[in-house]
């Protein structure tokens, strides 16, 4: 069964005035995994959609959704798919891919049938995007990451960047996905912070200890907010935002974008004393 959410875009200056529920209400994603479910978030920042599939006691399809208005869930959109559980399998018009933890799969514009198996511990992260143009089904294993070391011990950040669903890997017509590992005693993702007017992002938590939380980071860099997410949560970001985190533990997280552009290096940062 595939279950779905709808959230609209918010201007950055009526998120000012948020409180904790109404920054929780539209941008924190906090049910994405149901057994033999795939529950979805759509959301008109450029009509990325974010989501979870849990199949476990059977197979679950991804279905249409109403927002889409076509007979299959990618006759007009890309998807990618990161397991953040244990080994499991998901099958593209009849091909079995297999995602052990980490790993990734890009399915491109035109796919008809995406089923996940039942049957594992498997938990799949889902993000996907409007495409163009149709592009070859491909799996991103652990050695065909890009690895990025980042960061620095003596200011909490010290974190592993993996890309996976980038373009100098596997050619999209929007998508980009990553997952970002903090090293244990390191707490700050993505600080310095920055915000790309381009590209709307989505992050991800996982790995985080039971008991532990993170508090991520979010509006304009002088008028910044915060939401305290746990394991397995995710938070939108809006172009005009910052996306930031710390952790009172280490943790991982998947980062996924889509806009104008594909250069993951096109940001606009922040140093640390620049946030209000
Ligand atoms: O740890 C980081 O820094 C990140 O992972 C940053 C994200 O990849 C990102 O925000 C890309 O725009
Ligand atoms: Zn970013």
């Amino acid at each position: 069964m595939t279950k779905h959410e709808f959230r609209y875009a918010s201007h950055p200056e009526d998120a000012r005035a948020y409180g904790t529920e109404e920054l929780r209400k539209h941008f924190l994603m906090d049910n994405l995994f149901e057994d033999d479910c795939i529950n979805l978030t759509y959301s008109m920042y450029d009509r990325y959609i974010v989501g979870g599939a849990k199949p476990r006691s059977k197979d679950v399809v991804l279905e249409t959704i109403p927002y889409l208005k076509s007979e299959n869930f990618l006759d007009r959109r890309e998807l990618g798919i990161v397991n953040v559980g244990g080994k499991g399998q998901v099958s593209v018009d009849g091909t079995v891919y297999e995602l052990d933890k980490k790993e990734a799969l890009y399915v491109g514009k035109g796919a008809k049938e995406v089923l996940f198996k039942g049957g594992s511990e498997a938990l799949f992260y889902i993000n996907s995007a409007p495409a163009h143009k149709s592009f070859p089904t491909k799996k991103v294993g652990k050695e065909n990451a890009e690895v990025i070391n980042l960061g620095d011990a003596k200011y909490a950040n010290k974190r592993i960047l993996n890309k996976l669903i980038v373009n100098s890997i596997v050619e999209t017509c929007q998508l980009q996905m990553g997952i970002t590992e903090l090293v244990e005693g390191n707490v700050w993702n993505t600080m310095p912070a920055h915000t790309h007017e381009r590209r709307m992002e989505a992050y991800f938590y996982f790995d985080v200890e039971e008991g532990q939380t993170v508090c991520h980071f979010m509006g304009q860099p002088q008028h910044t907010r915060h939401i305290f997410l746990e394991n397995n949560q995710a938070v939108l970001s809006p172009e005009w935002s910052i996306h930031s985190g710390s952790g009172t533990t280490n943790y991982s997280f998947i980062w996924g974008m889509a806009g104008e552009n594909l250069d993951y290096g096109d940001m606009d940062t922040c140093s640390p004393n620049q946030l209000r």
